[in-house]
């Protein structure tokens, strides 16, 4: 859905009401802010020029889908000004934490300034139509620098260089989230080869976690997504205690296949079937990660 400038809306204005009741402090662990724009202008590398996606319209789908807190992960179109994510965070009453993209050459100083502004995490874009380039070895270093901070990495990348990423992954000296499972295809099913290479990646650390996001740009058929619920079901059964959810609104590059957030969400008891699954997905594994101090 572009407007008059050719900037894309890729949300609905109307997400449904979710049958599926969350636990009270449910935290909502992947979405963004875009802009808006006028405050904080979009990157000169940006692939994609979203419309505006501010705080308060994050904050009013929280409420309507009865979620109690956003962990705002900066995206791509805003490269390494972490502004908008910020003003997120600020506007949340404490609601709200984030996940950085910063410049390799960020000085502590600033690293510290995210820290007071809510942010507890760094993210690693690999996907090539997002970004021009994934410096490794500068990664690391960033990846060597936080530690002090106590944050950790996300890093996104897709299925086929999984086996690419197993000794960056390997050397990094924080815990890490891989967002989207590495984009397995769900069509494979749970033993496929995308999810046996993904479950070895997290046999290979204690500290390796995953979103099990993103049924919409997962499951080729669209709702009510059972691909994505039989090959992610036996994931979250069993590693319950290293898997995050997330609505990934306003699901960036999704305008030709809009999500309804409601159908997402009600996504969440057929992949954690009961409510201690759900309760470590939404709140427990989220809030050790982002609200340390309140565990
Ligand atoms: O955020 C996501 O889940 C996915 C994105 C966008 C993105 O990551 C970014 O812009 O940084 C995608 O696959 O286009």
């Amino acid at each position: 859905m572009k407007d008059e400038q050719g900037r894309v809306r890729s949300w609905t204005l109307e997400p449904s009401k979710a049958r599926y009741t969350p636990p009270p402090g449910a935290v909502d662990a992947h979405c963004h802010v875009f802009g808006p724009a006028a405050a904080f202008p979009f990157s000169a590398k940006a692939k994609y020029q979203p419309q505006d996606a501010g705080p308060e319209a994050l904050f009013a789908l929280r409420d309507h889908l009865g979620l109690a807190r956003n962990v705002i992960v900066q995206a791509s179109c805003h490269g390494t000004d972490n502004g908008a994510t910020l003003n997120g965070i600020a506007k949340s009453a404490r609601r709200a934490r984030g996940v950085a993209v910063v410049d390799p050459a960020i000085s502590d100083a600033e690293l510290d300034r995210l820290h007071q502004g809510g942010i507890r995490g760094v993210r690693f874009n690999f996907l090539k139509r997002l970004v021009d380039d994934a410096p490794k070895e500068k990664f690391l270093d960033v990846a060597r620098r936080i530690r002090r901070l106590g944050w950790h990495v996300v890093v996104y990348f897709e299925a086929d260089i999984i086996d690419e990423m197993r000794p960056f992954l390997a050397a990094i000296p924080v815990p890490i989230v891989i967002d989207h499972m590495g984009r397995p295809d769900v069509a494979q099913g749970p033993d496929g080869p995308d999810m046996r290479a993904f479950r070895s990646l997290l046999d290979s650390r204690g500290d390796l976690w995953t979103k099990v996001t993103c049924p919409d740009r997962l499951d080729a058929n669209g709702p009510p997504y059972e691909d994505f619920v039989a090959a992610v079901r036996p994931l979250v059964e069993d590693y319950p205690d290293r898997v995050l959810w997330g609505t990934d609104w306003p699901h960036p590059n999704m305008e030709s296949n809009i999500p309804n957030d409601g159908a997402l969400v009600d996504v969440i008891p057929r992949i954690a079937p009961t409510p201690e699954l759900q309760r470590k997905l939404l709140v427990d594994n989220p809030m050790r990660l982002y609200w340390p101090e309140e565990c």
